[in-house]
């Protein structure tokens, strides 16, 4: 397995491209199981979650071709050849659970295996299966796969979920667009990705209101239709290259980078001390001067601080002045970076969902391992902030979700450097 080497830095200048968000992308190709008419997106991430999505596609039926160098992929499911996504595929990603809702509703059937991904909590499913039920599908669990029928088809229904998931109000909303009648997807989430996830829906002919609100309407058709869709920015990413110069010193612009998909994130750097001006090309992130300051964080759904830049959060709040929380109220497994970062001179105390950071005046290197994709990359955040020299190894991860990190990075004068596995 590759691992990636940093070397302490000194300020960081220049510019950084964000790509196309690997959460939203996800989502929108399990979208075009739902037609048989091929569905384009554009500014689609290099990512191995995204190879790995397309193979669980294919499996499906589902024709994948990427053009122009694997920025635009064509998916055309012009018939689904087979219902059942395998645990081999299923258990690498999360959102591979989410071609439940489509297979479900274009075939009346899916076998799907429980999901795998991170391993930052329990990761339930039970919401999904829950919302499924009311669309009308009859759902077993068979030897770790999750079997939905729906044999005449779904039906509209009014669907509340006690908190916020992502994930389960995809798969709703996928499912519904080929219900017959009305469905309400009451609590539902609000994060940018499901809002672009409804936008696709409606450019493929779903007649659906209120995305971005807690309360989503779906009026069900009976087909989608061919489109052609451009991923958001990866608002993660994004947030994780703010922290670069934050950590580092400097001024970086993240071109294509949106504000409005980050500002809960965007008001605690800038309560750090951390300049974030709006420019034509996106977003440039100064810390002139002065030290980073300590700021308490709560992670929660959209729009509130992400759980997804909880830890690159963490690797800031190591070297700034003074005491942070950071409370994680999404995931009760997502700490495993306090122990890498404490091997590396941090001072962090975890109880619980909360930890404790207190700020020290300089990390040091230290071999490191990268547990998952967030944590990875704060590790690689902290290395840079770090005297001398980080190795993080396991970095599969974060191949998962960053792309070309090393070249990005380089290019704003990060040392940053990969070792392959074969040497
Ligand atoms: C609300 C939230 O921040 N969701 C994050 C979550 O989405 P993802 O879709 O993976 O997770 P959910 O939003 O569904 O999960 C939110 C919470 O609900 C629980 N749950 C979920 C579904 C279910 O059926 N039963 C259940 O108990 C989960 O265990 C978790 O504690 O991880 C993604 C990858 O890190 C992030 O990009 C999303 O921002
Ligand atoms: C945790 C993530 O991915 P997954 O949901 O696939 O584990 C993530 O994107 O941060």
């Amino acid at each position: 397995m590759d691992s990636i080497i940093v070397e302490g830095n000194g300020p960081l200048s220049g510019q950084i491209p964000i790509s196309g968000a690997k959460n939203t992308c996800l989502k929108l190709m399990t979208a075009a199981l739902l037609s048989e008419e091929p569905l384009t997106l554009t500014n689609v991430p290099r990512l191995s979650d995204i190879r790995t999505l397309s193979t669980l596609l294919e499996s499906h039926g589902c024709e994948v071709a990427l053009l122009q160098g694997g920025r635009v992929m064509v998916l055309s499911a012009r018939e689904i050849t087979n219902r059942r996504a395998d645990y081999e595929i299923v258990r690498k990603l999360r959102a591979s659970f989410n071609v439940l809702g489509p297979l479900l509703a274009r075939e009346g059937e899916a076998i799907v295996s429980l999901p795998g991904g991170c391993a930052i909590g329990a990761r339930k499913v039970d919401l999904h299966i829950m919302a499924l039920e009311k669309l009308g599908a009859t759902i077993t669990l068979e030897e770790g796969y999750v079997h939905a029928t729906a044999p005449d088809g779904l039906t509209g229904a009014v669907i509340e979920f006690p908190f916020v998931s992502v994930g389960a109000t995809e798969n709703a909303l996928t499912a519904a667009t080929l219900a017959k009648g009305t469905t309400v997807i009451r609590n539902a989430a609000r994060e940018p990705d499901t809002v672009d996830l409804a936008k696709c829906l409606v450019e493929m002919g779903a007649k659906i209101s209120g995305a971005g609100t807690s309360e989503i309407t779906v009026e069900g058709v009976d087909r989608l239709h061919a489109a052609t869709h451009q991923v958001i920015p990866d608002r993660i990413e994004m947030g994780t290259f703010m922290i670069a110069p934050a950590i580092c010193g400097g001024e970086v612009e993240l071109l294509g980078g949106r504000r409005d998909l980050l500002e809960a994130f965007c008001e605690k750097l800038e309560a750090a001390g951390i300049d974030i001006t709006e420019t034509e090309a996106g977003l440039k992130v100064a810390r002139r001067n002065g030290a980073v300051r300590a700021v308490d964080v709560t992670t929660a759904p959209f729009p509130g601080f992400p759980t997804d830049l909880q830890a690159q959060f963490m690797a800031l709040m190591c070297t700034a002045e003074g005491t942070s929380t950071l409370e994680e109220t999404i995931f009760e497994n997502r700490f495993m970076h306090a122990p890498e970062l404490i091997r590396m001179g941090a001072r962090i105390d975890v109880h619980g969902g909360t930890a404790t950071v207190t700020g020290v005046k300089g990390l040091t290197g230290a071999p490191v391992m990268a547990t998952d994709l967030r944590a990875s990359v704060s590790l690689i955040l902290a290395g840079l902030a770090a005297e001398g020299e980080t190795t993080v190894a396991r970095v599969y991860h974060l191949d998962r979700g960053y792309e070309r990190i090393e070249e990005k990075l380089s290019a704003v004068g990060a040392k940053i450097s990969r070792v392959k596995a074969d040497g």
